[in-house]
């Protein structure tokens, strides 16, 4: 439920509306909600009421999807109503007749014997004929709540497709993700909300059918009334009290984080030996012996805290269990032996009547339930639809959360021909920059000019801010203070798909994805994607002689999104309660698990033709050429000849590179940047800058040494 605009903005600091508990080693920061306010059932109602209104326009969306498909919508109502109410009804209508029928035994007027029959058959058939109805109903149950899983994990790819670095990094944009993650697979609020609009009608159905049975119960035995009474009282009094309480029990604020060194340790233990990408370490840096020994530790300190990890849908019962500790809940609670007790104290009174009353107490405690268990149904539909429309929102809302790289309107560039043919200019004006949640500056006061068709180095120290100037121009981030011209226009007029779309880039930090490798390269141009031709010529270009040892060529994966899965008996078993068991071959003819590994090299030669991709298939869009480091991990031969290849497809465009080699690019390089702790302290040709003397030209010593000397 949406909180209160009254309320203050949550603050962890803020101790007086801010509360804060532990559950195990997790620190909890509650906001708190208003007082229980007693109010008039109608008043606590009406403004639950306003909320659910505000909320129902995802309702209402939802609804349209669902209708989408009328047959199944409708198939499915008819056979709720079919399930739980027409045999609900005629099963609690044929108790009823079995009393009447016990009952006229008891006068000693005995039953007619096909209508005993009937009643004796019918009872049992209209179970197994329920039971044929409710798997009816599960299977279309599955096949909804499926087609609404499909339509919530494509809405959450677009929702997640769209989003730029620093809003992805963000965490309550992560939290937000994980918990939409969580909503559309394995607690589907929309499952929940279906059962919900179906369940109105059918409760109200179910309600008023068992009313009627009660009533007749009631009317035929007089002496049955105190059992009745006794039977609802209790249910209605903790119904009056929640819903008079109701306020209390709205909208919380939370959020939740463990500080503990030795839980984190553990959990760090924990993933160190469970992922594949630290096995290696685990294995050659013997890190057996510690992670054991250090796990018997922190398994002995933490006890069963060690496995309490954080569980959003458990802390709400913790926050529940909490609220049931009050005396009046308690009260509420011991209400609940009531009718046990009334229906003791008139066999006592009556013994005689003993049979009779113990036949209608079923029977009325078979209708009280139903009435009762509907009565619920109704009081916590209001508040499943609130819950739900809320979590709704968030599925449907995540598809609108703001970019923090504020997109621009100015199409770019003008003129694609001439940009394509003669680069862009690139001016940085007095930029600084702080990455998110840092605060140390990894770019300080930067300016600097690069002219149309020039071909930019930057070198300098590790950490000097390198990658970082790279990932401006691309706005990955945005500067914190300053501005970036591209072509004399500040980047953040245009368009952001345009202005990519002008520039080849590669990061040192670029990723393989967890797709084919042919696909990894041609995604460097999405137009051209499954253009095999053009990855072909994109792959030459990068040099990738390694294809025929791919197994699979470019259909192989380096890191296969979908994994295998093998019945998990241990290692040498050979029998199962007796049965042999031969698994020997359990994991031949298996797909999915077969992932290539590549060398440093090789894999970065991916990356490399995947940007050539762009340079070669987007050859009269892009303007700009942006490398970071792209030969780190590759040989001298390779390396030559990227650079080579590199000189020959940049024809005019503007190049800019970032290098801790000196030699083979510094020496074409119109400008050389050389940075240091976020500043650029000299800049120049690399004559200028050898001439100069300074902490260039001392590198490039060091690097011409090391051959040299
Ligand atoms: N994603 C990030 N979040 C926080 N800080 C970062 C991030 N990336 C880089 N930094 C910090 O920003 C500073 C500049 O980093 P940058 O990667 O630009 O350096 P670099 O000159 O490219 O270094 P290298 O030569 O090692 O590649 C460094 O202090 C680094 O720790």
């Amino acid at each position: 439920m949406a909180s209160d605009n009254s309320t203050p903005a949550f603050d962890t600091q803020d101790s007086s509306h801010v509360k804060h508990d532990r559950v195990g080693l997790w620190d909890l920061y509650v906001q708190e909600t208003p007082k229980a306010q007693w109010l008039w059932p109608g008043v606590a109602l009406w403004r639950y009421i306003q909320q659910l209104w505000k909320d129902g326009a995802y309702v209402h969306k939802l609804f349209l999807f669902l209708i989408s498909d009328p047959r199944q919508f409708i198939l499915d109502l008819l056979i709720n109503l079919l399930g739980e109410v027409v045999f609900r009804t005629f099963r609690l209508w044929l108790s009823a007749q079995l009393l009447d029928v016990m009952t006229a035994a008891f006068d000693n007027r005995p039953p007619e014997e096909t209508w005993f029959l009937f009643l004796l058959f019918g009872k049992p058939a209209a179970r197994v004929l329920g039971g044929f109805v409710q798997d009816f109903h599960d299977a279309l149950d599955d096949a909804t709540s499926k087609r609404l899983q499909r339509h919530f994990t494509r809405r959450l790819i677009t929702a997640r497709a769209r989003l730029d670095v620093p809003t992805f990094k963000d965490s309550t944009v992560a939290s937000q993700l994980q918990a939409a993650d969580l909503e559309a697979s394995s607690n589907p609020p929309y499952e929940r909300l279906r059962k919900v609009i179906s369940s109105v009608f059918l409760a109200l159905v179910a309600l008023t059918s068992s009313f009627v049975v009660l009533a007749l119960v009631v009317v035929k035995y007089n002496d049955m009334y105190a059992l009745v009474l006794a039977a609802f009282l209790p249910p209605l009094l903790h119904m009056a009290y929640m819903m008079i309480s109701w306020e209390s029990r709205s909208s919380f604020v939370w959020a939740a984080t463990c500080r503990d060194s030795r839980y984190i340790k553990w959990k760090g233990l924990c993933a160190t030996v469970a992922l594949d990408k630290h096995r290696q370490e685990v294995v050659v840096g013997n890190l057996n012996p510690y992670v054991n020994r250090e796990a018997d530790n922190l398994e002995r300190e933490l006890g069963n805290d060690a496995v309490t990890d954080f569980d959003r849908h458990e802390f709400s019962f913790w926050l529940r269990r909490k609220a049931r500790y009050s005396l009046r809940a308690l009260l509420l609670d011991a209400l609940n032996e009531i009718p046990e007790l009334v229906l003791a104290v008139l066999v006592v009174n009556n013994p005689s009547h003993m049979p009779l009353l113990l036949a209608s107490w079923t029977v009325i405690q078979q209708a009280t339930k139903g009435v009762i268990s509907e009565m619920w149904t109704m009081f916590y539909l209001g508040e499943t639809f609130a819950e739900c429309s809320y979590d709704l929102k968030g599925l449907y809302e995540l598809a609108n959360v703001e970019n923090k790289i504020v997109d621009g309107n100015v199409p770019f560039p003008e003129n694609r021909q001439d940009t394509a043919a003669k680069g862009v200019s690139i001016e940085f004006r007095n930029v600084s920059f702080k990455y998110p949640d840092t605060n140390v500056y990894a770019l300080r006061d930067v300016s600097f000019t690069i002219q149309r068709g020039e071909l930019a180095v930057i070198v300098g120290f590790n950490g000097s801010g390198k990658s970082t100037i790279l990932k401006l121009i691309t706005r990955v981030f945005d500067p914190s203070d300053g501005a970036i011209f591209i072509d004399g226009a500040d980047i953040k007029t245009l368009k952001l798909f345009d202005l990519r779309e002008s520039i080849a880039c590669l990061f040192q930090d670029y990723s393989i994805l967890p797709l084919s490798i042919g696909l990894n390269i041609g995604l460097g141009w999405p137009e051209s994607a499954d253009d095999d031709d053009a990855i072909q010529a994109a792959a030459r270009l990068a040099e990738i002689d390694f294809e025929d040892r791919l197994g699979e060529g470019f259909e192989s994966y380096l890191e296969h999104p979908v994994q295998d899965h093998y019945a998990n008996l241990p290692e040498g078993t050979t029998t199962i309660f007796g049965q042999k068991v031969d698994f020997k071959g359990v994991r031949t003819g298996m797909s999915a698990n077969r992932n290539i590994s590549l060398s440093g090299g090789q894999t970065q030669k991916i990356a490399v033709a995947r940007a050539l991709m762009r340079t070669t298939c987007g050859n009269d869009r892009v303007g700009l050429m942006l490398f970071d480091e792209p030969s780190a991990h590759m040989d001298p031969v390779a390396e030559y000849s990227l650079f080579k290849t590199l000189r020959e497809l940049r024809g005019g465009k503007t190049m800019i590179f970032s290098s801790h080699r000196y030699g083979n690019l510094t020496r074409h390089a119109g400008v050389i940047f050389y940075m240091k702790e976020g500043r650029i302290l000299e800049r120049g040709t690399q004559e200028e800058l050898i001439a100069l003397g300074g902490g260039y030209a001392e590198m490039w010593k060091l690097q011409a040494e090391a051959f040299t000397s």
